[in-house]
This record gives structure tokens, C-alpha cells and sequence, in this order.
């Protein structure tokens, strides 16, 4: 890893709640930086996530212009919308049942597809509506990610590094463990994101996060170390626990 690039923008609140309450707050600022502007998020799955979903769709459901927002996913399971699985589903589940998003704007993973054609119509659809960059890669506003704790973010997995240099938008994913087919961002499309922020909260995060972070031998063997976008700003929101051996 290039020690001299590597150096996400830190940001570590005392709980997950703290984290989401800071992602959500970040995105009212966002939005009225932006005045009148479309605002393209990635969402992601996750445990933090369905904390945030939650909180705005409570406390800041008047606090922000719906209208403005549409809605992608980082990743999704091939599972059908209701399957507790879904990350779409628990979006729709956790907020969009609650807040008045425009259905237009919504974009989720075509599940009801075979996987590769699933894959190829949404990196199409993404291609179709977001503003590109010179070298024709989607630009999302916001790329909101998790890491699992075996460093994989997205739906790309450690035993999947292709995927981080795969020129398509979407490609297809396989969990290692389970078998699960997911479709994903590829590494060039997150990194290609005007703002890439991952929420990281947990005492199960804590090895991960200061692999990465601090750097270690081992970092670049996790997808999560290889999103730092180029032109764009990469943020790690973190719990205490999360943070917990960080060396600031
Ligand atoms: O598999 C997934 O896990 C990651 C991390 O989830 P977490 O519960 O450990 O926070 C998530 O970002 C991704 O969207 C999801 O598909």
C-alpha cells in the first residue's frame, strides 16, 4: 500500500447510533450545499445502515428534501424483495415506507434476472441516469459502504480482487462461504464516487479497521484498503469499539 496516499478522512463517534446520527447530518449538509441538485447515493447493507434508515426515517424525515434523492445499492443478494436478505427490501422496509421518496427514483438491483443479466441491465441503468466522468464511469454523489470482517466491502470479496479492476460497472458476486450470488459495484465505479464514506461499527470491526488504517503488511489483502477515490473524498465513519486500536 502506498503509505503516503492511504489516509482516509477518521471520523469516530462513542456508538453506532452516534455514527448514523453523523452520516445523516453529513447528508442534510450535502444536500443544502447542493441547493436544488439531483443527489445520486449508493445505499449499502449492513447493520449501521438499518440504524441510519431508521433514524431518518424518524427524526429527519422533515429535515430532508426527498425529491432531490435517488437511490442505488452497492450491492445486492439475488434474492426476491421481501426475502429478509434483501438489502433493497430493508430499505423499503426502514424508510421508504415512511418518507416521501419519489418510486421513480428508486433503482434496486433487478433481483427477478439471472444473475449475469441482472449484473449487465443495472450497470446499464446506472450508466443511463448518473452524470460520468472522462473516463465514462458513473460519478455517485454518495458511496455509502460497510467492510465485513473479512475486509470484503460491497459484495467484493478477498477472494475476488479482480473485481476491484474490472472495467464493467456491476458484475456478479459470489459470497465464499455460503455460495450466495450477489451483484456489485466494481472497484473503478466506487472509486470513481465524488464521496465514498464507509460506517464501521463493533468490537468484530476492530482487527480489520487497524489493519487498514494503521496500514499494516496485511492491509492490501482486504478490498476495503483499495477504495480511496482519486478525485473524491473517502471518509471512515467508526464506533469507539470499531477504532478501538487505531493509532491516530
Ligand atoms: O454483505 C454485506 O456486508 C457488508 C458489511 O455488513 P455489516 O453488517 O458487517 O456492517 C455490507 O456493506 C454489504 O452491503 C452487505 O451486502
Amino acid at each position: 500500500m502506498d503509505k503516503s496516499i492511504y489516509s482516509p478522512n477518521l471520523h469516530v463517534y462513542d456508538t453506532g447510533e452516534d455514527v448514523a446520527r453523523a452520516f445523516a447530518d453529513h447528508l442534510v449538509d450535502k444536500l443544502t450545499k447542493s441547493e436544488d441538485a439531483p443527489l445520486y447515493w449508493a445505499l449499502s447493507g449492513g447493520s449501521t445502515p438499518k440504524l441510519l434508515f431508521g433514524i431518518l426515517a424518524g427524526e429527519y424525515k422533515d429535515r430532508i428534501d426527498w425529491s432531490r434523492l435517488h437511490f442505488f445499492w452497492g450491492d445486492d443478494r439475488m434474492v426476491p424483495y421481501d426475502d429478509p436478505e434483501s438489502n433493497y427490501g430493508e430499505v423499503k422496509k426502514l424508510l421508504f415506507d415512511h418518507v416521501p421518496v419519489v418510486a421513480e427514483q428508486i433503482h434496486p438491483v433487478p433481483t427477478d434476472l439471472e444473475p449475469e443479466e441482472a449484473a449487465r441491465a443495472y450497470g446499464e441503468t446506472i450508466s443511463k441516469l448518473l452524470p460520468q466522468n472522462s473516463d465514462g464511469m458513473p460519478i455517485f454523489d454518495i458511496n455509502m459502504l460497510g467492510m465485513g470482517t473479512d475486509g470484503h466491502t460491497a459484495s467484493i470479496f478477498p477472494d475476488s480482487m479482480d473485481l476491484l479492476t474490472d472495467s464493467r460497472v456491476c458484475a456478479v458476486a459470489r459470497h465464499p462461504e455460503s455460495g450466495q450470488l450477489r451483484v456489485t459495484l466494481t472497484g473503478p465505479v466506487i472509486n470513481a464516487s465524488d464521496e465514498v464514506i464507509f460506517l464501521i461499527t463493533g468490537s468484530s470491526k476492530t482487527l480489520r479497521v487497524a489493519q487498514i488504517v494503521n496500514k499494516e503488511h496485511l492491509a492490501t489483502t482486504f478490498p476495503a484498503a483499495h477504495i480511496n477515490p482519486p478525485n473524491g473524498q473517502l471518509h471512515w465513519f467508526l464506533d469507539k469499539s470499531a477504532a478501538a486500536e487505531v493509532g491516530y
